[in-house]
């Protein structure tokens, strides 16, 4: 970091932000406290609502904000809902500056505060420096750093290093759909001035050292419908002489994976590349403590015991996880019925090389073959809704260097780089369209419990995040020049 570049952070940004702190908490307890959960068509109202006020977020902050109409989808029971708009956002057309696109999403994972969450998921709640609500650290609490980060800036009146887009939209959770047709026909508009894209989601590796990431998993996901009559039966009636759809779809989804975590569905490890030594010498120098990951996800025992084994199958090998099934009774308390319809929910995370159309084709040939030996004249169906592709990027760009003396300005030490087990189904999108350089850039900790109960941001990782953010536009505008075609990234997996 150049002197005057540190000493404007040292001497204003830092100064306003640590001052501003409450003001930005603030803002972020007005997000939360929107419900604007993607997943259940009930809150969708909520998303759209949220869309408006990320929309008048960046409207304050002096941006041109368009709220693109992504119309309608439809759901598996032919009903229409409305998609939320996705807010495009512009500050600054200097032709001397670089332009950043940030993009995130303002949708969260559903929450409920009887599913185990010690306070109100959607009121944010501040216990000991960690800031506890739905959405905190994925991904509202990173969206509003930056836009912190921009606001401190404007505020001090210093003029912006680099010009701003923001792509912020409320589907993310949902396989952002519409998303990508959208950047293809924005590419020569919206998108055609853009030199980096930014996204601030998932997570470090560990509670205290900071990590930038560049690659994450896809995901394929399935539903596998078994459908019997055409309504629900007594089971003393019935029980007993009739081939039930619960019973079959039990069976199906129990041939999924072994109790190793090993996937049984033929052929479905046979793209994935094998680990090169590059590989294993990067998993091997990267700090990781098993008994804090351990710990962080509540459970007693791992599938494995070393780091290399748990980051191999967290980042290189594919992954499939069984989420719920629709249609079968749930509540508290006795039923005693045999529910006619039942759909099955699991997914497959995407590893480079895998094929989404050989991966749908694998998971049904083997679902028909399992089913068949069952002689049930029930009826299957299975479907994958979303298909998204891994993306990983080069750590050697220009691009990761500036995050990296970014965090060392602001947390003292060298991030660690490392790849992410999830998906966010447009980085790989944004690389393919814009041809430009993405990188991933989290702020939240290893324990903040993203798409789980008692989700939180910490106070110190929100500020220092914003701070972060101010840094890396310093970075970022010291860049100019270093652009050149021969260095766009290609993806050839
Ligand atoms: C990483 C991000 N916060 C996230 O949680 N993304 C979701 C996206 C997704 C994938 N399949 C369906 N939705 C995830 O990785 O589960
Ligand atoms: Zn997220
Ligand atoms: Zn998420």
């Amino acid at each position: 970091m150049s002197l005057s570049s540190f000493s404007v952070l040292e001497t204003e940004i830092f100064p306003y932000v640590e001052a501003h702190q409450s003001d930005f908490i603030e803002n972020l307890k007005e997000w939360v406290a929107v419900k604007s959960d993607s997943v259940q068509p009930d809150l969708r109202k909520e998303v759209i609502r949220m869309m408006s006020l990320a929309a008048a977020r960046l409207a304050a902050l002096g941006a041109t904000v368009n709220s693109v109409s992504l119309g309608s989808q439809q759901l598996l029971n032919g009903q229409h809902l409305p998609l939320p708009p996705v807010v495009l956002g512009a500050l600054g057309k200097d032709p001397q500056n670089l332009t950043i696109c940030f993009y995130g999403h303002v949708d969260v994972q559903p929450a409920k505060k009887e599913d185990g969450w010690k306070t109100d998921p959607y009121t944010l709640t501040e216990i000991n420096g960690n800031l506890y609500g739905r959405g905190a650290t994925d991904n509202k609490g990173p969206v509003l750093a930056w836009i912190n980060a921009v606001e401190t800036f404007r505020a001090l009146k210093i003029a912006m290093p680099v010009n701003f887009k923001f792509v912020i939209e409320g589907m993310e959770e949902a396989g952002s759909l519409g998303l990508e047709k959208l950047l293809e026909e924005e590419k020569q508009g919206f998108l055609s001035d853009v030199d980096y894209v930014v996204i601030s989601d998932n997570l470090w590796l560990s509670k205290k050292k900071p990590a930038l990431i560049y690659g994450t998993r896809g995901n394929a996901c399935f539903s596998v419908e078994v459908e019997g009559g055409d309504k629900d039966l007594h089971s003393g009636t019935f029980g007993g002489i009739i081939h039930e759809p619960l019973t079959d779809l039990i069976a199906l989804l129990g041939s999924l994976v072994d109790p190793t975590g090993h996937i049984q569905i033929p052929g479905i490890y046979d793209a994935v590349a094998a680990l090169t030594d590059e590989d294993k010498k990067l998993y091997e120098s990267i700090e990781y403590d098993i008994e804090e990951h351990k710990n962080n996800s509540g459970v007693k025992k791992l599938l494995y015991s070393t780091k290399e084994e748990i980051l191999q199958h967290l980042w290189h090998y594919p992954s499939l996880s069984i989420h719920g099934i629709e249609g079968a009774f749930h509540e508290p308390g006795i039923k005693t019925v045999i529910p006619a319809k039942v759909i099955g929910k699991f997914s497959i995370r995407q590893v480079p090389n895998m094929d989404l159309s050989d991966v749908k084709q694998q998971v049904v040939n083997h679902l028909e073959n399992v089913f068949a030996k069952r002689n049930s004249p029930n009826k299957l169906k299975v479907s994958m809704p979303l298909g998204a592709k891994p993306w990983v990027a080069d750590v050697n760009d220009p691009l990761y260097k500036a995050a990296k003396r970014a965090i060392r300005t602001v947390f003292g030490e060298d991030p660690d780089f490392i790849r992410d087990g999830s998906t966010i189904p447009i980085a790989r999108i944004f690389q393919t369209i814009t041809q430009k350089r993405v990188i991933m850039f989290p702020i939240g900790a290893a324990d903040d419990g993203e798409h789980s109960q008692n989700e939180k941001i910490s106070r110190h990782n929100y500020i220092e995040g914003t701070k972060v953010f101010a840094a890396f536009f310093l970075e970022i505008s010291k860049l100019r020049g270093q652009l050149c075609e021969s260095s766009n990234p290609r993806i050839n997996y």
